[in-house]
């Protein structure tokens, strides 16, 4: 992914990389659906996260569609205007082309009407592809209280009925061990495991996963960061802004079971155990 290799040569690499590792085919028309497309994290981090892979080459036109879904009561136009602003870093041209290839649907996320409705607009931007193996690709930017019943709608109403379908869930995964153990039954249910991807953004900093070589491979940390020198670890989360849209969530579940137990203290217990203190 660095500098000076060009999309198509990146993108070469990618599915030779892919053939290696004997993944399933990575061809044919992609269609990305963001459910939740209205909120925070769609717009500050999964949006963006797809315009660089746009920007980048390893999803291009003619190939992709982006699907925003929610309850919220917007237009393409209405979308494409709220995210607008987090895409950054590729010119704008790059950035108008991405931007229309995204369109919205609105509905409810325990009914069927909404999911008809973004079904039929998925099957009609397959069928205008003539793709053989289109791939289905079902983001939930959503609180875990809504999982269960969005997961049925997708099993219910938009499973691609030619190529693959994958559901990608963020952290947090429920709100407790019982909790947790429910929402993988429920979802066990209705996809097999490798239909399922779990992600968690921040075990993916590049901070976090490079901890070992920053303390290992550098001469300036090995001898000195150890518990001899170091008296205390203070952990700080500073946001300089406020709820930012995310209050209906942290009604419901709380901003310390949004970050404390994982992003924060996964983070120092990982940086801990590494560098044994
Ligand atoms: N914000 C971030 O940077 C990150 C967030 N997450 C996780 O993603 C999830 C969503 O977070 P975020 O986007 O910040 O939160 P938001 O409050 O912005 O929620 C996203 C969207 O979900 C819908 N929604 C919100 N609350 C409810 C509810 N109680 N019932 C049904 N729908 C609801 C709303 O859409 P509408 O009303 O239009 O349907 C909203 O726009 C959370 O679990 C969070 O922990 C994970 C990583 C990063
Ligand atoms: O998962 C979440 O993380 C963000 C903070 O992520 P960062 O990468 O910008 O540090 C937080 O704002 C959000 O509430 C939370 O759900």
């Amino acid at each position: 992914m660095s500098g000076g290799s060009s999309p198509r040569s990146r993108r070469s690499s990618f599915n030779s990389l892919s053939r290696d590792l004997e993944l399933p085919s990575e061809q044919g028309c992609l269609s990305v659906i963001v459910l939740g497309a209205s909120g925070d994290l769609a717009k500050k981090k999964t949006f963006p996260a797809l315009f660089h892979l746009f920007a980048q080459g390893f999803i291009q036109s003619g190939e992709v569609h982006i699907f925003g879904y929610a309850r919220s009561n917007l237009s393409d136009d209405g979308l494409r205007e709220r995210i607008r602003g987090y895409l950054k870093g590729a010119s704008e041209e790059h950035l108008s082309d991405f931007l229309q290839h995204i369109k919205y649907v609105s509905g409810s996320y325990d009914s069927g009407e909404g999911f008809e409705k973004l079904n039929k607009e998925i099957s009609e931007y397959e069928k205008s592809n003539k793709s053989e193996s289109p791939r289905r690709l079902f983001y939930l930017a959503l609180p875990p209280s809504v999982y269960p019943s969005v997961c049925k709608m997708i099993r219910t109403y938009c499973m691609n009925p030619s190529g693959w379908t994958r559901v990608i869930v963020e952290k947090p995964f429920g709100k407790d061990l019982d909790s947790a153990e429910e929402l993988s039954a429920q979802l066990g249910e209705l996809f097999d495991e490798n239909q399922l991807y779990r992600i968690d953004h921040y075990l993916g900093k590049e901070l976090v996963q490079n901890l070992l070589v920053l303390r290992f491979a550098n001469r300036l940390f090995l001898p000195l960061w150890n518990r001899d020198n170091i008296d205390n670890i203070q952990i700080v989360f500073r946001e300089d802004f406020g709820t930012d849209g995310r209050g209906g969530y942290f009604d419901q579940y709380g901003i310390i079971r949004d970050i404390i137990q994982n992003h924060l203290l996964q983070e120092s217990i990982l940086n801990m155990c590494q560098h044994s203190i």
